[in-house]
């Protein structure tokens, strides 16, 4: 039996996971991190008032101590500052597997040791084995929810930590377990949006916190098609939403590319071979192994590397820079719309390995 702080969110996966971890017989507390956006309620429903009331009332029918804990301010200077300084830079960060690393198993943890608690445990689809000796994450069974792409940028150290309670069932198991316990969030939907933010859009997060820039939108010979509202409002590989129409039948405009120090916008025609938009070769950066003991980063080797949530993994070689800082990575295969900042999860097999940051796409 081990002390556990159950990360509870009022959703139906968190409600679970403490329910599994109070069955095994371990000492349980449940938590509720609250961030200052729920707090300042600024854009959109944010019903972070009913998540803590569903946490609580499932604590209670378990019997379990809750906690709202207050972590506000890390959560401004952790993630809503890396968020709003790397889409200024025209760069695309990703709060939510940074939410994880700061927050959850960084600030929440640190507060959660110091009151004797010998780990975390989260209702994330994902799961702890040992491998080689220490505990490694691997996928969750059901493939259409895993979530370990979220856990890429975690640290051995924090993976030590981690329990992952329900990540060994398929998602409509876990309602029908949460309903046979009567839990009072066996039915609830699904949360969207931000990690902790609650129900809000990106763009509307960032309309709020970022001044429209409009800009130029060019095609790939620099010539002007349109006008864009802020480079940070538009994804590389986005189709839907850039206001600028084709009339080539069925092929549509995509965005490939920002030109910050020209505020430009570049969009192509999709094809198979769109300039800007397919690339196999890149440098990452930011390198961070989940499970040291089968990932050395200063070995080469072949893995499989994940480049954004909703896309499957694809076989990669991986070359360390000399000072190991970079790597570089190779697909095998050319990949869409590979992207400045987001989190590339990388992965031998079903094992999470560690993860990276896109820094440089190389365009053959
Ligand atoms: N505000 C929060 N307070 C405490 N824990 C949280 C909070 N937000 C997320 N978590 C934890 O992180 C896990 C994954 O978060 P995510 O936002 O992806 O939730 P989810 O998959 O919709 O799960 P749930 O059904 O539990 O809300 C949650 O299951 C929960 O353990």
């Amino acid at each position: 039996m081990s002390r556990i702080l159950a990360a509870m969110s009022g959703g139906v996966d968190s409600s679970l996971a403490t329910a599994l971890l109070v069955r095994e017989g371990h000492e349980v507390v449940g938590a509720y991190m609250k961030n200052w956006i729920n707090e300042e309620n600024v854009i959109g429903h944010c019903p972070w008032q009913e998540d803590i009331e569903d946490a609580r009332a499932v604590a209670d029918q378990l019997g379990v101590e809750f906690r709202v804990v207050n972590l506000m301010r890390d959560y401004r200077e952790k993630v809503v500052k890396y968020l709003l300084e790397g889409y200024q830079q025209g760069i695309t960060p990703n709060p939510d597997v940074m939410c994880n690393r700061e927050m959850k198993f960084g600030v929440l943890w640190e507060w959660a040791k110091e009151k004797g608690f010998d780990g975390i445990a989260t209702g994330h689809y994902a799961r702890s084995e040992m491998v080689n000796g220490e505990p490694s994450v691997f996928r969750g069974v059901d493939g259409n929810k895993d979530q370990s792409y979220f856990l890429a940028m975690l640290r051995p150290e924090q993976v030590k930590i981690a329990s992952f309670p329900i990540g060994h069932l398929p998602k409509p198991e876990v309602r029908e377990q949460a309903a046979m316990l009567g839990l009072k969030t066996a039915a609830k939907k699904d949360s969207q949006g931000i990690c902790f933010i609650g129900e809000v859009r990106m763009e509307d997060f960032l309309r709020t916190f970022v001044e429209d820039n409009p800009g130029d939108i060019v095609d790939l010979n620099g010539k002007v098609l349109g006008e864009h509202r802020g480079l940070h409002l538009y994804t590389l590989g986005q189709r839907k939403g850039l206001r600028v129409a084709s009339n080539l039948y069925k092929q549509a405009y995509v965005a490939v590319a920002k030109r910050p120090e020209r505020n430009e916008l570049v969009v192509a025609i999709e094809r198979d071979d769109t300039p800007l938009l397919w690339a196999k070769r890149c440098i990452i950066g930011s390198l961070s192994n989940a499970a040291p003991a089968s990932f050395d980063l200063a070995k080469p080797r072949s893995l499989m590397a994940q480049p954004r949530y909703r896309c499957p993994a694809a076989l990669a070689s991986y070359t360390p820079s000399n000072d190991g800082k970079t790597a570089e990575l190779l697909f095998d295969e050319p990949q869409r719309a590979l992207t400045p900042g987001q989190i590339c999860a990388l992965y031998d097999g079903d094992q999470l390995l560690g993860g990276s940051v896109f820094e440089e796409i190389v365009y053959a």
